[in-house]
């Protein structure tokens, strides 16, 4: 038997093998979790991912809450009918017309089987009766498929119409976010809670709240006509009624308890079995690998291995869907059972009545036919709009977070301030002058400061190196002065004012910036050089020129489409079932997951993308360069090209560098910062530090042994 568990017992820590997989923290989210042999399903209970939802509230709470969420809902209200207008109206009224057809139609069947009955008890028929009902009946269909042609053809057009404004603010409200803001996972749960699993949460809402109308409308006809029926008809219609009911209402009601799960989830392998299996089958059906495997002669070795895989998995599901399956449909006996029996309580009853008084068969056959049809779906209608009463609820939630979640404030507050500062002596000139006084900062959620204390200066025009081990906060002074963070103590100061008095906009106008993980956005290359100047992007000549200094001119040649070349992620996902890969995105999104993502390039090529991104900028328009290890994937020549152009913009700006590598830079350095736990241990030239004969001269030397031979 498969092993099964839930998420809520405390030894559920995943598999070692992947790093970043976390079921407590998707329980956090209100995303379930099963584990199942080798597998592990992500659900989202009833679809919606806010575990606020599932709460459940008091009806004076309820109420209040609704209140509250007036103004929410009127602005929705207000948005969808800007965007859609009248169509919106129309697709709404001929999706009510479509809702009373079922009521209709039973009402013409009704009466078919009115004279049937009359045909039977006085062997005469009523022709023109008999002829309006059938043409009526049809007219119906006929109306029926019209709305469903109109409701379809124009549906996706409405949906994308409404969608395109939702979606409009939904990457605004990502888009502004800084990075504090951004990483905080609290702000990225309430940004995935905004998306439904089908598709934007503007169109989602619209439709559970039409749905909802339109369930609502087709059973009270549907009752109407039924109970008009019965009590016109049959004296025997109420108890057959209650019995139709009953038994339909509770089988409704079983089913809904013991189907536990929807199809909106994500099932991945979380184990090295499993993915070996799939390894293994991708080296036996992919062209790509057919030549290793023949000229290696690797066929037995794959095979032998693939066997081995699979006698390990044993009789533990071998697939995700066999997974799915066994989590949607758990069976019961005793459940099947009673909604056999249920189902067969009116008739065992009229078999009874019949028994009894033989003359009333007809009345109550037709009866109870009428009830038979109708029952079933009107039980199961009646139990969906009691339980869209929280859906709805949740509905109108989400419409208050998503606006709310488009205002949220960013964590770094913008200065108010011009920057460079105007009628100063140089006007940046000369570029940027730091101080840091006493700086000591701790990234969110850390247990320990990152940098305790730090101090000092670099004055406009000077080349700073900052050195030191891995891990020493070389990256976080970068990340500091950049204001991607803001330090928890102390003060950092740009021209001997507070950095955070400065606009945001003109302090990342001023100062270029080389990271140390060096991403490619998923557009073209041309467009990944563009984007270091926002204003150029499509200034080609320039991006060409970068590219020349960047280095990165002749592998872009060499690619298939040049500076056209598309840098896209490509997902390996393992996603079952409807919304799963909305899901899958969220788990990815709160980490839980990990998107591998297919790089093109090598790394020195994508730092040189990254390097020729930041020659995009005119050079006059910079006081500040600031580059986290701009040759660490460079070879030896391209890293000494760039460091010579560097070192010619000495004196014309402010240069930081973060380096491993002694000697190109630290020796023109007018100041070298010494790295460790955290602190400045170390501060000088490069000859003041080597006479010194401390860290720095201790690294430097064993660096300079190396090709001393
Ligand atoms: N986003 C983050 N959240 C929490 N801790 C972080 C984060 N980024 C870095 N750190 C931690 O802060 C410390 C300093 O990191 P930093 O990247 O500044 O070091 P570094 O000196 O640049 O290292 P390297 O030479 O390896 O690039 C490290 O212990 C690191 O684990």
């Amino acid at each position: 038997m498969p092993n099964r568990r839930t998420s809520s017992s405390s030894d559920l820590k995943g598999d070692d093998t992947s790093p970043v997989f976390s079921p407590r923290a998707a329980a956090a989210f209100g995303i379930r979790h099963i584990r199942n042999g080798a597998w592990d399903l992500f659900h989202r209970p009833g679809g919606h991912p806010d575990p606020s939802s599932s709460k459940k509230i008091n009806d004076g709470d309820a109420s209040s809450e609704i209140v509250r969420l007036i103004p929410y809902a009127w602005r929705y209200a207000h948005e969808i009918f800007t965007a859609a207008g009248g169509w919106l109206v129309v697709f709404s009224l001929v999706s009510l017309v479509q809702a009373v057809i079922p009521a209709i139609r039973v009402y013409f069947s009704a009466e078919m089987l009115n004279l049937t009955q009359v045909v039977i008890e006085k062997q005469e028929i009523d022709k023109e009766r008999l002829l309006y009902t059938v043409v009526a009946h049809a007219a119906c269909s006929a109306v029926d498929n019209m709305c469903s042609h109109f409701t379809q053809r124009n549906g996706r057009k409405l949906q994308r119409r409404v969608e395109k404004v939702f979606d409009r603010h939904l990457f605004h409200a990502r888009i502004r976010l800084d990075v504090p803001t951004f990483e905080d996972p609290a702000v990225q749960g309430r940004l995935s809670a905004c998306y439904s699993y089908s598709g934007s949460m503007g169109w989602a809402v619209f439709e559970e709240v039409l749905s909802s109308a339109v369930e609502i409308l087709n059973l009270v006809s549907r009752v109407s006509v039924v109970a008009k029926q019965v009590y016109d008809h049959d004296q025997q219609g109420s108890i057959l009624t209650v019995l139709c009911f009953s038994g339909n209402i509770a089988t409704t009601w079983l089913v809904s308890k013991s189907q536990g799960y929807e199809l909106d989830s994500v099932t991945i392998a979380n184990d090295k079995t499993v993915r070996s299996i799939n390894g293994l089958s991708a080296c036996a059906n992919d062209k790509e690998h057919r030549q290793e495997i023949v000229t290696g002669g690797l066929q037995e070795h794959i095979r032998h291995r693939y066997e081995a895989a699979k006698e390990r998995i044993g009789d533990a599901p071998s697939s995700a869907f066999e997974v799915l399956v066994e989590a949607l449909y758990p069976g019961s006996w005793v459940v099947d059972t009673c909604i056999q029996i249920a189902e067969k309580l009116p008739e065992i009853y009229l078999a009874f009545y019949m028994l009894q008084s033989p003359s009333t068969f007809a009345t109550s056959f037709a009866t109870l036919r009428i009830l038979q049809e109708n029952a079933t779906s009107l039980a199961a209608s009646s139990c969906q709009i009691f339980a869209r009463r929280a859906s709805l609820f949740s509905c109108f939630k989400r419409i208050r977070d998503f606006y709310e979640i488009i205002n949220i404030p960013n964590k770094i507050i913008d200065g108010t301030e011009a920057y460079p500062i105007p009628d100063s002596l140089d006007d940046g000139a000369l570029g940027t002058g730091i101080e840091f006084r006493s700086v000591s900062f701790r990234y969110p959620g850390a247990k320990q400061n990152c940098l305790q204390d730090v101090s000092f200066t670099i004055k406009p025009g000077q080349l700073c190196v900052i050195v030191g081990a891995n891990g020493e906060g070389k990256s976080t002074i970068v990340k500091l002065i950049n204001r991607m963070y803001d330090c928890d103590e102390g003060k950092i100061l740009f021209d001997g004012k507070d950095v955070k008095s400065f606009k945001l906009a003109d302090l990342h106008k001023r100062i270029s910036v080389l990271y140390q993980e060096c991403h490619h956005l998923p557009v073209s290359v041309g467009e990944n050089i563009g984007m270091g100047n926002p204003q150029n992007v499509d200034d080609k000549l320039g991006i060409i020129e970068a590219a020349k200094l960047g280095g990165a001119s002749d592998f872009i040649e060499k690619l298939t489409d040049g500076f056209d070349t598309v840098l896209a992620q490509d997902l390996d996902m393992v996603v079952v079932g409807e919304g799963g890969s909305e899901l899958y995105e969220k788990l990815v999104e709160m980490k839980l997951l990990k998107a591998p993502v297919k790089a093109g390039l090598s790394g020195g090529q994508m730092q040189r993308l990254a390097l020729s991104r930041t020659f995009m900028r005119p050079p006059e328009e910079v006081t500040l360069c600031l580059y986290d290890e701009p040759s660490a994937a460079l070879d030896p020549q391209a890293e000494y090209d760039l460091f010579q152009r560097l070192r010619a913009l000495k004196g014309k700006k402010t240069m930081v560098f973060s380096s491993h590598r002694f000697g190109h830079l630290t020796k023109h350095a007018d100041i070298i910062l010494f790295m460790k736990e955290g602190t400045i241990c170390e501060a000088g030239t490069h000859t003041e530090l080597l006479a010194k004969d401390g860290h720095y001269a201790s690294l430097y030397n064993i660096q300079a042994q190396a090709f001393q031979g």
